[in-house]
């Protein structure tokens, strides 16, 4: 029988709620995660998938409870400093610079982390490598969320939050989403993902967030509906 304890959770989320527009969107959340494991958002649309994405990423505070990153309160400000570094998000802004070639959008990120030679090997296993050299504004849809997906890649940062990561994918740029989130996890890296189209994860946490309800009508909402002719 082996005594070792496990290790305690890379991320833990204890009892965390949330607010937005003054509405409560998450209530009493606890969710642990370690090294290598995902954790699926799903819901409607507005039920909070991305507002809990956000608060994940430090762009806003829970309103009640607390994120611990190795033990400790991401919204401590030293804590944080070292906590944003983990971290990688895709969001469905995807910051591309259209006039910048799709190389120089990837290698552009690659430089400010201070790093150096990952983005061709990314742009490449994205299926981008043919357009390299090609201005940003010459892309499809999936092939913007294919270079975001290269840039995720040439950065590595070990804790992933993305936002409808597969939007836009054809069906092969799926399987690639999926390999490189199964690769990122066999590596110890952390995958968080809000989607509504299903993604094959596997061994994920699922957190299926309630609907959300429409806000108690007030009387400027009265007089907007009223039809006054
Ligand atoms: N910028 C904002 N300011 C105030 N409230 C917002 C803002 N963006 C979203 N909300 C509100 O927060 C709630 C949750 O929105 P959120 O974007 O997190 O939902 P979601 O589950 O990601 O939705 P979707 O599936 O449509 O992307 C909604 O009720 C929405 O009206």
């Amino acid at each position: 029988m082996s005594l070792r304890k496990p290790p305690p959770p890379r991320l833990l989320l204890d009892q965390v709620s949330c607010m937005r527009n003054a509405q409560q969107i998450l209530r009493n959340v606890n969710v642990s995660i370690h090294d290598g494991s995902a954790l699926v958002l799903s819901g409607s649309n507005g039920s909070g998938k991305t507002t809990f994405l956000r608060m994940l990423a430090g762009f806003s505070r829970p309103s009640a409870g607390r994120i611990l990153w190795n033990g400790h309160d991401i919204t401590e400000s030293g804590v944080f400093h070292q906590y944003k570094l983990q971290l990688n998000w895709l969001s469905l802004k995807d910051a591309i610079k259209e006039n910048f070639t799709i190389i120089d959008n990837v290698q552009w990120f690659e430089l400010l982390e201070g790093k150096h030679g990952k983005s061709m090997p990314a742009i490449e296993l994205m299926g981008l490598g043919r357009l390299a050299k090609e201005k940003a504004k010459m892309l499809s849809m999936g092939q913007r969320k294919r270079l975001q997906l290269a840039r995720l890649l040439a950065i590595d940062r070990p804790i992933w939050l993305l936002d409808e990561p597969s939007v836009a994918l054809d069906d092969d740029g799926v399987k690639l989403l999926e390999y490189i989130i199964a690769e990122h996890r066999r590596k110890g890296g952390i995958v968080i993902v809000a989607t509504h189209i299903p993604i094959d994860i596997e061994d994920s946490m699922i957190l299926r967030l309630p609907p959300r309800f429409p806000r108690r009508i007030t009387l400027v909402d009265m007089l907007d509906r009223c039809d006054i002719s």
